[in-house]
């Protein structure tokens, strides 16, 4: 049975100017595709199969990102149904020389296993084993990724 920390997946991006909108910071949909990336590999991690998106959940930008910031993107897998996994998603800017970091976003995607027919296939049950993990996964379920 995984459990929540091993679900939890970070991953960094140094945020450059290709990725910037018209006020100079992160583009937002790069963001996205961000969160999805990282949130996809933690729902694979946890179901030991295919994951597809089948929905964003509220998705807030809290505060921006610069250029040249570090974006610090963190995942783990919070609830799950039959066939369906519950990642919970969370960014920070970092800034690179002295690692000091804010949070700047927080969502929840859901995802969806798959055969490689596209069939929804079952998920295994998601054990929080620690009290981390607990805490967690209460965190998320009360809607503060
Ligand atoms: C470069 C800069 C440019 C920027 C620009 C912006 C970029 C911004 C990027 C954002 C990031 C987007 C994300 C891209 C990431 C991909 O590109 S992934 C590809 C996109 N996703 C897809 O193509 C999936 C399409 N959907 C499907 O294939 C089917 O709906 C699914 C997901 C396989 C489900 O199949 P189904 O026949 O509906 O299955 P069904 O048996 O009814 O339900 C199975 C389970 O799915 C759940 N489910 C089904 N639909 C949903 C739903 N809509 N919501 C929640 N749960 C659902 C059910 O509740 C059920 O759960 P369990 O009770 O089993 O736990």
């Amino acid at each position: 049975m995984p459990t929540v920390l091993d679900t939890r997946i970070q991953n960094r991006f140094r945020v450059q100017p290709n990725h910037a909108n018209n006020n100079a910071t992160l583009h937002g949909g790069t963001l996205m595709k961000w969160l999805d990336e990282v949130g996809a590999m933690s729902a694979m991690r946890f179901a030991g199969e295919t994951c597809v998106t089948a929905r964003v959940n509220e998705l807030d930008f809290e505060r921006p990102i610069r250029i040249g910031d570090t974006a610090l993107v963190e995942a783990y897998v919070y609830d799950s149904g039959r066939t369906s996994v519950h990642v919970a998603l969370r960014a920070w800017r970092e800034e690179p020389r002295s690692g000091e970091t804010e949070r700047t976003t927080a969502s929840s995607f859901t995802f969806v296993a798959i055969d490689e027919d596209n069939t929804p296939v079952p998920v295994p049950e998601l054990s929080a084993e620690t009290e981390e993990g607990e805490q967690l996964r209460e965190r998320a379920l009360a809607a503060d990724y």
